[in-house]
């Protein structure tokens, strides 16, 4: 819960603070199982120079004794670090998934909706990265001098032996870096774009199949996976090369610490004892930075998702209020509204100004394209005005944490989308089911009977392959899940482009109600037939108002298309500005 009500630069600190937190921990952990890692070697020195000297038995028990409890101590710790790595990944995931799919959504309504799906994708993966073992190589890399110390200690030329290896891994490293790091990036981020536009694409699957579309488009489609593909291959086969160059560097290494203890015990500079002591310290060494050589890929994949989550939260959450506001009943003020889509040149909402009160209901109408639905995004807080606000009592709707301003609002958009799940699930907004609520939503949309007759009623699964519901069902349904919770804003875009004659007469009966409940009714239509349920007009062209005021005053001039056929007048009903608002 503290992430969903945290600004998101202050959770991304926090949120790096805790991962850093964490790390040192591990870290801490990591010198323990480093310190007795040497359990083996120094055993092993020790039978050679104790019990192999003195043939003594009761040492080489002691000694043993000593050496599992150390290991045992070190298998315990190992599991330790495994669980804080596999908790710092939880808390990481559990910490941003709001937030990122909050930011996603909001990215979405802008660029298209495989914004969230990515985020979704990235979050996992960073999940899985960080539960596992890649993420403890450097640190376990950390104590690498403690090793190359222990190496010197032996013998100066053994730990020369080991700082040439070292010296020659941290090259390959660097070059591994070099070759593949800009690469794979470039492969990922064409990957995620290309599974991006597959996934948007599959939307329209029915389209596609009518028209036969799909040749065209899994050509545009191999178009941009080749070029994934292309420079995935060239980053992997490059990664793979220096990671058999590094591999087969590590075993030379070992054969030359193995021949140098060799020369050493000929000029008795050294025990037979150090000889595999050495050999094993120099695998110690060199494990991490081979690890991270061979993992290099499962790095860069990482900090690219990381860099995309971070960005998402920190460009978006901001801009939304993390305090919910309670339930209020006021007027609807539109207040000099202008709005042009981001990257956009149009204007499509240009000084947009009027104000309705509690159980008013406004019809808007205007050509297509004059930006009817673009306005009733406002209304609800979906886009950000670029200069003005909308306020429902005094509040501004783009502001308002969105959970609490759900409790107040009811949308209907032109494109009706069911959530998966059952019908009485997307009624209650995929929240937990009030089933008096339901009903009641149900009965008021008109759609109670029409669900009776469906296989399961109220538990049919809106997306069950089996049954299917037609568009005029959809959007009855979608009016039910509109007018849930008593809302006190309620905006139907175009809801009777789909409905026949009683379809039609359920929508006005709605409207009706939700009028005498005192609820603000905002309803675009082509359709002029529904008009005659609204007390106020509003003629939307070209972004402007053309014509706003009582129906009796404006609906005579209405065309069966929606079009107003006098010029711009006087606006009946247009208020003052309520207040200096840039965004
Ligand atoms: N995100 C966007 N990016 C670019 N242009 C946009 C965007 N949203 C809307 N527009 C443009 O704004 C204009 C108004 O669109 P809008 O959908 O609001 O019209 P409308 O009046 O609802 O039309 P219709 O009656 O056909 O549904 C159109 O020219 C559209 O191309």
């Amino acid at each position: 819960m503290k992430a969903a009500t945290q600004a998101p630069d202050a959770l991304i600190r926090d949120l790096q603070r805790s991962f850093a937190g964490g790390l040192a921990y591990a870290g801490f952990l990591s010198f323990c199982v480093n310190i007795l890692l040497l359990t083996v070697p120094l055993f092993m020195i020790q039978v050679q120079e104790r019990v192999v000297v003195s043939r003594s038995l009761d040492t080489l028990t002691m000694l043993l004794v000593i050496a599992v409890g150390a290991l045992a101590l070190y298998g315990t710790i190992e599991f330790i670090r495994s669980l804080t790595f596999q908790a710092m990944a939880s808390i990481f995931a559990r910490r941003l998934n709001l937030p990122a799919l909050q930011a996603a959504v909001s990215a979405s309504l802008e660029q298209g909706s495989g914004q969230s799906t990515q985020a979704i994708r990235d979050l996992n993966d960073i999940r899985y990265f960080i539960a596992s073992s890649a993420i403890a190589t450097p640190l376990e890399a950390a104590w690498s001098p403690i090793f190359l110390a222990v190496l010197f200690i032996f013998h100066p030329i053994y730990g020369l032996v080991g700082a040439v290896s070292l010296l020659i891994l941290l090259i390959l490293g660097v070059l591994s870096d070099l070759l593949t790091r800009r690469i794979l990036k470039e492969a990922n981020e064409a990957g995620v774009a290309s599974i991006n536009e597959v996934g948007a694409s599959l939307r329209h699957a029915e389209t596609i199949e009518a028209m036969g579309m799909l040749p065209a488009l899994a050509k545009r489609w191999r178009g941009q996976q080749l070029a994934m593909i292309e420079h995935l291959d060239l980053g992997t086969r490059r990664g793979k090369f220096i990671a058999a160059l590094t591999r087969s560097s590590r075993m030379t290494m070992q054969l030359a610490i193995y021949a140098t203890g060799a020369v050493l015990i000929i000029r008795n500079e050294v025990s037979a004892g150090t000889l595999m002591a050495a050999s094993i310290l120099l695998g110690r060494l060199l494990a991490p930075f081979d690890s991270m050589i061979g993992d290099w890929r499962q790095w860069v994949l990482a900090a690219s998702a990381w860099k995309r989550v971070r960005d998402l939260v920190q460009s978006r959450v901001s801009q939304r209020q993390t305090v919910p506001t309670p339930r209020t009943q006021g007027d609807l003020v539109i207040d000099r509204v202008v709005f042009a889509p981001q990257g956009s040149e149009q204007t499509v909402i240009k000084s947009v100004s009027f104000t309705l009160e509690p159980g008013e209901v406004l019809g808007i109408v205007g050509p297509s394209g004059a930006g009817k639905s673009t306005l009733a995004r406002l209304l609800v807080g979906v886009l950000k005005p670029n200069v003005g606000g909308v306020y429902l009592d005094g509040h501004n709707v783009f502001l308002w944490e969105r959970s609490s301003f759900g409790d107040m609002v009811g949308y209907l958009p032109q494109s009706v989308s069911l959530l998966n799940g059952t019908i009485a699930e997307n009624i209650a907004r995929m929240r937990n089911p009030d089933p008096h609520a339901i009903l009641e939503a149900a009965r008021i949309a008109g759609v109670h009977e029409l669900i009776g007759r469906m296989p399961l009623g109220y538990d049919t699964n809106v997306n069950d392959g089996d049954f299917k519901l037609s568009g005029g069902q959809r959007q009855r349904i979608g009016l039910a899940r509109a007018l849930y919770g008593s809302p006190r804003l309620v905006v139907l875009d175009e809801p009777n482009a789909n409905l026949d004659a009683e379809g039609e007469q359920g929508l006005i009966r709605a409207v009706n109600a939700a009028r005498e409940s005192g609820a603000i009714v905002v309803l675009i239509a082509h359709r002029p037939s529904i008009m005659q349920v609204v007390d106020k007009i509003l003629v939307l062209r070209e972004g402007r108002i053309n014509q706003f005021g009582p129906r009796s005053a404006i609906a005579g001039m209405i065309t069966p298309g929606g079009l107003v056929e006098m010029e711009p007048a006087k606006q009946a009903e247009q208020p003052k500005p309520v207040r200096e608002v840039t965004a």
